[in-house]
């Protein structure tokens, strides 16, 4: 049995903060605002697969009310969203993800976001796609006022051989 879920996230820029976005630390003027260390694009892959499994969204289950989640390494946001997937017997089958951006450019740190957010969803790198496109200056992303994020995730119901 498989599963589809989508997932959407928008972080503004802030001034003296890191960029991470993929679990990667990247070299920018500007990082992203947030509760947590604010991945826009693991918190959209995290959404997604909640998504799939009609479990609501990440704020459900770290609202950014709470100071547990202060600064929160999305990583592990992400390996925790991984576990219920797995707790209510699915695996991913594929995900496929979009950066919206006008910069920095994404393209020379993409395998790296592959691998480590395959290694998160404990799955192959084949089956994560993750892509960067400018807006043409349009928008909130144009204007580089922040970073928007969109994916989508087949998720697949583990096979049991006792079924
Ligand atoms: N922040 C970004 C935006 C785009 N790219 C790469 O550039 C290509 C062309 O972008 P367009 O928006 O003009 O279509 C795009 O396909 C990406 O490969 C990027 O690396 N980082
Ligand atoms: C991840 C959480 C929690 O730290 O905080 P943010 O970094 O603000 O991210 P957002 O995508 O706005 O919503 C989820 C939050 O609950």
């Amino acid at each position: 049995m498989f599963r589809i879920g989508h997932g959407f996230d928008v972080h503004a820029f802030e001034e003296g903060r890191p960029l991470i976005v993929g679990g990667i630390d990247i070299p920018h003027d500007r990082g992203l605002k947030g509760h947590s260390d604010a991945d826009v694009l693991l918190h959209t892959v995290a959404d997604a697969i909640l998504g799939a499994l009609a479990l609501g969204d990440i704020g459900k289950f770290f609202p950014d009310t709470d100071e547990e989640f202060k600064d929160m390494d999305s990583k592990v946001l992400l390996g925790e969203v991984v576990e219920m997937m797995h707790e209510k017997g699915y695996i991913i089958g594929n995900i496929d993800a979009v950066i919206m951006a006008e910069e920095p450019k994404f393209r020379p740190h993409i395998d790296a976001m592959r691998d480590v957010t395959a290694s998160l969803l404990l799955t192959s790198v084949d089956n994560v796609n993750i892509k960067a496109t400018t807006t043409e200056k349009l928008g909130f992303t144009g204007r580089g006022e922040g970073i928007a994020s969109e994916a989508v995730v087949l998720i697949e119901k583990r096979r049991n051989d006792h079924e």
